[in-house]
């Protein structure tokens, strides 16, 4: 975990100081505070402003359906389904477990630093994400693991709430996919890392609108995560997706700097910015 504000730009949003991209296997843009001159980091700022408006208006129902076979609903996924998808996810995804002698060997008088995501890692996907506990079996795991190694854990969720959920002080928090990290409470050095801070009233504005254009819709729910929003397709009818992702659109074009990404049946709202 670095200390700088250096800021990763990624298909999926915007990570700080080297901040792991949840789900994101896209190629990092890196943007460095000492490196650029003021003039050239403006008119980067501006290029990832364009980006992100151009992001935007090129939204299209595309999301929906990538979002759609990226998660099966539940009407149509019955017990055949999950297997199938679980076998497809961990052929391309193999267990590190299985090759737990080479991982050692390569990390030879290296550091080793664990990442970890939080929702459906540690704890288990459920429709209410304010009940996404975290078993006490885990907790004493990952408590574990922090003795050994720094430990970090990378979210789109409010760093603050996942704190709530794990509880341990000792570990690095990354929350709002990297925009607010945190390290272990009991050294008052600890890196605290909130680069995109001046856009909080913008985060509440659009937080209010969204909530107010989406109660038509049942089952939709809108989730501040402080510098990121999310808004949770889970609960809504799959007939009503289309028509909620375009209400959400609908709000962001208003917003530029804003970038809309998906994940499993929730949509991210996420801030782009570089630091100069
Ligand atoms: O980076 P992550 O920690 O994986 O955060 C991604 C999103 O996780 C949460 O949503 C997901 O888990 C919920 C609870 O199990 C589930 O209801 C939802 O459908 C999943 O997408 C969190 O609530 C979001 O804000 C995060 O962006």
């Amino acid at each position: 975990m670095t200390t700088s504000q250096d800021v990763v730009v990624s298909e999926m949003g915007i990570g700080a100081g080297g901040a792991a991209m949840p789900g994101s296997g896209a190629t990092g843009i890196f943007a460095c505070r000492s490196a650029a001159s003021a003039a050239g980091a403006m008119s980067m700022r501006q290029t990832y402003l364009d980006l992100a408006a151009a992001a935007a208006r090129s939204a299209s129902c595309t999301w929906v359906e990538a979002m759609r076979a990226s998660s099966p609903t539940r009407s149509h996924a019955g017990a055949a389904t999950d297997v199938d998808d679980l076998s497809t996810w961990m052929r391309k995804h193999p267990s590190a477990l299985g090759k737990f002698e080479q991982i050692a060997a390569a990390s030879k008088g290296k550091k080793i630093v664990m990442f970890l995501d939080y929702d459906g890692t540690l704890s288990p996907i459920v429709p209410n994400p304010d009940a996404a506990y975290m078993s006490d079996a885990m907790r004493a795991a990952v408590r574990d693991v922090a003795k050994h190694f720094p430990t970090a854990i990378v979210s789109g969720r409010c760093r603050d709430k996942v704190y709530n959920f794990v509880g341990l002080s000792e570990l690095y928090y990354a929350g709002s996919h990297g925009m607010d990290i945190k390290g272990p409470s009991s050294n008052p050095e600890s890196v605290l890392c909130q680069p995109a801070s001046e856009f909080l009233p913008v985060i509440d504005e659009v937080y209010k609108v969204l909530v107010e254009k989406t109660k038509s819709t049942p089952g939709a729910n809108v989730e501040n995560n402080k510098f990121c929003l999310s808004v949770h397709f889970r609960c809504v009818d799959e007939k009503r997706w289309n028509f909620l992702a375009e209400q959400v659109k609908a709000v962001i074009k208003d917003y530029p700097m804003l970038k809309l990404t998906q994940g499993r049946k929730v949509s991210y709202l996420i801030i782009i910015t570089i630091t100069i």
